[in-house]
């Protein structure tokens, strides 16, 4: 799960779209050891750190006031008291190195700075959330990427005057179209994964959701992006000031390269100087970004993508239903707008219900509609998918009424986190890869269910615990990839109890397991069922983990529903021969897995 978790369960992070990917995954300390393990990024930082050091010391390292004109001592070589000679003003060069080095920094970091405070915020909100506002900014940004930057900058400067800070905002919004499309693309490769769904469902703000999940994933790119950004911010501000368009009242490197070129026959020096302070500090830059890019991409993570994000329904008002049941499905459609115009049909007249302290499986091959059902209660449907008819009820309540075509999310708001839970299919995608497990566990508590951090932290401990985690201590402190696939199922399991839900939807959950660890889990499973009296829907292609664990099942083929019943009778006399074909196939051992393998129907029965 996510952060939070409940109807819920996250994933791992990636990236996707940077060169560089991700972050996600491995703590900030393991990359930053990379770092320094690597020579390229130690001589970055090395060199970075001494032009700081200058910069930040140039008051009192530096002889003389780096605009201090001594017109007697005009293009002096090198040596007595003006160490690296004068210029043609006769003013110190070593000095206005040494605020040069500042200007130069600071003006570097005012572009970025701009860039990112422009394209980081609108990249994430139009990734995240797409819409109009993806296409506004989408528009805004092409226009941006359309103007010519040198141009641009010219004129700025021929209509304020030479100054360096302007121009350098000037260009940081030039630049903010690339953290743009960075941040956009990095966000929509991870807004539908699992553990962002999860995040969702569970009941966290869409702030909590992009600040810990998604902001996780563009993090490095950023930072990436951001050592590039400075060294060209560096050279721009730099060919600007040769061209003789700087502030000529402020030392920078630039403007020493302007006066050493002017003086070239006469002093060659005075150009070698900025020009070697500009070419190593743009050179460390370069370096240091790709000295971040080599060692976060060791550390990247994989991941599996899937449809997602739940739909913003129109909210309607919440009547209760006629007759209680914990959760009840009537006549529900689920249908797909077509690309030739038209519906396709993926579920169509399904009803069944779920009491409290029963579990009912869903039974059917892939493609039988049993997800589309299942998603479309925990209102996870793709944002196209219209619900074509019917009703879902939870507790008495609609989550969509009769003739609605969305489940309501602002209905389910106050039930995700608390009153419905959800464990998916494949356990290592679900966890979020920047997060410890014990973190996973805990944030949710603290969030929705509003528990101190001490006390959501020995909570989730007792949670894992209660699924048979061994040593919950040290699994707490781990991250999802220093687990099993078992394990990690066993945490999602974990996770989804925490809030002591109603109803359980789970969603394949031994699918992605080992034969060995499906039989455990499936009893991890069955054990908490029982003990803690919730209403399950188990999601499944398999008769075999039917009988084992559900008290009445429903048969579903081509998005409809061909059979449901206790699971005792359907299993000792099938009435439809979708069902008979699935429970021979079984029989056949084409599902190897539960204790039912090769038991005729009569023995299943005795099993039971
Ligand atoms: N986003 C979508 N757009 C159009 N059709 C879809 C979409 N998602 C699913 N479907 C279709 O809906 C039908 C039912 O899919 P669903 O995922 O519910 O099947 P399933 O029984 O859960 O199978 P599986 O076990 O393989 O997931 C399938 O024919 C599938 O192609």
């Amino acid at each position: 799960m996510s952060e939070a978790q409940t109807l819920t369960t996250p994933d791992p992070v990636g990236g996707a779209a940077a060169p560089v990917g991700q972050t996600g995954t491995v703590s900030r300390a393991s990359a930053w050891r990379r770092l320094l393990k690597n020579p390229m990024g130690v001589a970055a930082i090395v060199l970075l750190g001494l032009a700081g050091l200058a910069a930040i010391l140039a008051d009192v390292l530096a002889p003389f006031d780096p605009n201090f004109a001594d017109l007697t001592a005009v293009l002096l070589p090198p040596g007595g008291e003006h160490l690296l000679g004068t210029d043609s003003a006769g003013r110190d060069i070593a000095s206005r190195l040494l605020f040069g080095a500042r200007v130069t920094l600071l003006s570097a970091a005012l572009a970025a700075g701009v860039a990112i405070a422009i394209g980081l915020p609108s990249g994430l909100v139009a990734g995240y959330y797409g819409s109009w506002f993806d296409g506004l900014s989408n528009w805004s940004t092409n226009i941006l990427m359309a103007l010519p930057s040198m141009i641009v900058l010219l004129a700025v400067r021929a209509a304020i005057g030479p100054s360096t800070w302007v121009s350098m905002i000037v260009f940081g919004v030039l630049l903010s179209p690339g953290y743009f499309r960075l941040t956009r693309t990095a966000v929509q490769s991870v807004r539908d994964e699992l553990y962002v769904d999860a995040a969702r469902v569970s009941g966290l703000s869409d702030l909590r959701i992009i600040g810990r999940h998604i902001f996780t994933v563009v993090r490095a790119p950023i930072i990436i992006q951001t050592a590039m950004v400075c060294g060209i911010a560096i050279s721009i501000q730099s060919a600007l000031e040769f061209l003789g368009l700087g502030d000529p009242t402020v030392p920078t490197w630039g403007v020493m390269v302007s006066d050493g070129f002017r003086n070239i026959y006469r002093e060659p020096l005075n150009l070698l100087w900025p020009t070697i302070a500009i070419s190593v500090v743009i050179g460390a830059f370069v370096l240091l970004g790709n000295a971040l890019r080599d060692s976060l991409e060791d550390l990247e993570k994989t991941k599996e993508k899937r449809t997602k994000p739940a739909r913003r329904a129109k909210v309607a008002p919440v009547e209760v239903g006629t007759e209680h049941h914990l959760l009840k499905v009537t006549d529900l459609a689920v249908a797909y707008p077509q690309p030739g115009g038209g519906r396709k049909t993926v579920v169509d007249g399904v009803s069944f219900h779920v009491d409290r302290n029963e579990v009912v499986g869903i039974v059917g091959e892939s493609g039988s509609g049993k997800s589309q059902t299942a998603f479309s209660i925990l209102g996870l449907l793709p944002d196209n998918a219209i619900i074509a008819g019917g009703a879902i009820q939870f507790d008495g309540s609609y989550l969509v009424a009769p003739g609605e075509d969305g489940v309501s999310q602002g209905r389910l708001a106050p039930l995700r986190g608390k009153r419905l839970a959800y464990i998916p299919q494949e356990p290592m995608s679900n966890l979020d890869p920047a997060f410890t497990i014990g973190s996973h566990l805990a944030r949710p508590m603290q969030k929705v269910l509003g528990l101190s951090k001490e006390a959501a932290r020995a909570r989730a401990l007792e949670l894992l615990a209660s699924v048979g985690i061994p040593d919950p201590a040290r699994t707490a402190k781990a991250y999802p990839h220093e687990i099993s696939g078992g394990m990690a199922q066993r945490v999602l399991i974990a996770g989804a109890i925490s809030c002591d839900p109603d109803l359980i939807i789970a969603d394949e959950p031994t699918t992605a397991l080992d034969v060995t660890v499906q039989a455990e889990v499936l009893d991890v499973l069955r054990g908490l069922q029982a003990r803690l009296g919730m209403g399950m829907i188990l999601v499944t292609h398999n008769f075999g983990v039917v009988a084992d664990i559900c008290d009445r099942v429903v048969v579903m083929q081509n998005g409809r529903l061909v059979e449901q019943g206790d699971v005792r009778t359907i299993l000792r006399s099938p009435s439809h021969p979708y069902t008979r074909m699935l429970l021979s196939s079984m029989l056949e051992g084409k599902e190897p897995m539960t204790r039912l393998l090769g038991a005729a129907p009569e023995a299943l029965e005795v099993a039971r």
